[in-house]
């Protein structure tokens, strides 16, 4: 992976509720440019573009097999990559779907782990802490990972990512194992977190619900390349699914991954909207 250098200097505000650090650097923190990757015969991605900015919330959804982790990695530097097709600055991080905690060592030491380069094992003590209270985790510090519940696990991924104050996180399906309660309160967390630190990120996702409600940029991956993205800078509490603007951008999303609306019911009554006397309650309301 290939690292821009660009100069400093401030940037304006790319959302409507949070943006860069105003330290960020002027410049996109990661460039996609014509990226293709094979393996074997198959060419998954086939000339993918793509430019992040500084603070910005971007979401990639695509049907499976279609290459999100692909271009995660090459963004994280996990895969040999062209430096002139995949060039990031600064720092990544990665939280993946599974926690991937080591279960011989404790919580604390864990988020450490993510720090071995750097600093004194004082300071990578504490940094740690600090970012395990972050993620509402500053009690379970000693705890053994096989302790924890798979949201807290979670949060530790989270606060293993964050510790190293990465200027891009990259996301990969990280709540889709969780349930649904657990997965609102961790992007509630992901957002509040993303609002102090200010860092881009990029989230991969299934969930266009998800996408929709955390992203300012949703962008659809199809058969190697992107075949539609969506921007917003509509606050994120100002979302609601019935928004006729959020309601239409669900339905382009659905549209480009290929999935068809549920055709009306051919029994309802085109002009009163009724159905028949239902002579099957079970079907009344259909
Ligand atoms: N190291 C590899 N060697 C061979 N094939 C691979 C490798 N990594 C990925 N692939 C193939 O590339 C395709 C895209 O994989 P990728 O994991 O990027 O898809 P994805 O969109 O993230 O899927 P999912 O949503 O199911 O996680 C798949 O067909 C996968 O089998």
């Amino acid at each position: 992976m290939a690292r821009l250098s660009t100069p400093a200097a401030p940037r304006t505000s790319v959302t409507a509720d949070s943006g860069p650090h105003p330290d960020a650097p002027v410049g996109p923190v990661a460039v996609v440019a014509s990226h293709r990757r094979r393996f074997g015969e198959r060419e998954v991605l086939r000339g993918i573009d793509l430019s992040i900015a500084p603070g910005e919330l971007v979401a990639l959804l695509g049907r499976s097999g279609c290459g999100k982790s692909t271009l995660l990695r090459g963004l994280a530097g996990l895969d040999d990559v062209p430096r002139e097709e995949v060039r990031v600055t600064g720092r990544t991080a990665v939280a993946f779907q599974e926690p991937r905690l080591l279960p011989w060592q404790r919580v604390q030491r864990n988020v450490e782990l993510a720090l071995l380069a750097e600093g004194d094992r004082r300071d990578r003590a504490r940094r740690a802490t600090a970012a395990l209270a972050e993620v509402g985790l500053a009690e379970r510090c000693d705890a053994w990972p096989l302790h924890l519940s798979g949201g807290q696990a979670q949060r530790v991924s989270l606060a293993r990512a964050l510790v190293v104050e990465p200027e891009l996180l990259l996301l990969d399906e990280p709540f889709s194992a969780l349930d649904a309660l657990t997965r609102i309160e961790m992007h509630q967390l992901v957002i509040e977190l993303w609002r102090k630190h200010r860092m881009a990120i990029l989230l991969v996702t299934h969930d266009v619900d998800e996408a929709l409600a955390l992203a300012d940029r949703v962008v659809v991956l199809d058969q190697g390349l992107i075949s539609y993205e969506w921007r917003t800078e509509l606050p994120r509490t100002e979302r609601s699914p019935e928004r006729p603007e959020v309601a239409a951008a669900r339905a382009d999303i659905l549209h480009a991954l290929g999935v068809r609306p549920l055709p009306p019911n051919p029994d309802r009554d085109p002009v009163t909207g009724r159905l028949p006397h239902p002579t099957n309650p079970t079907r009344s309301n259909r």
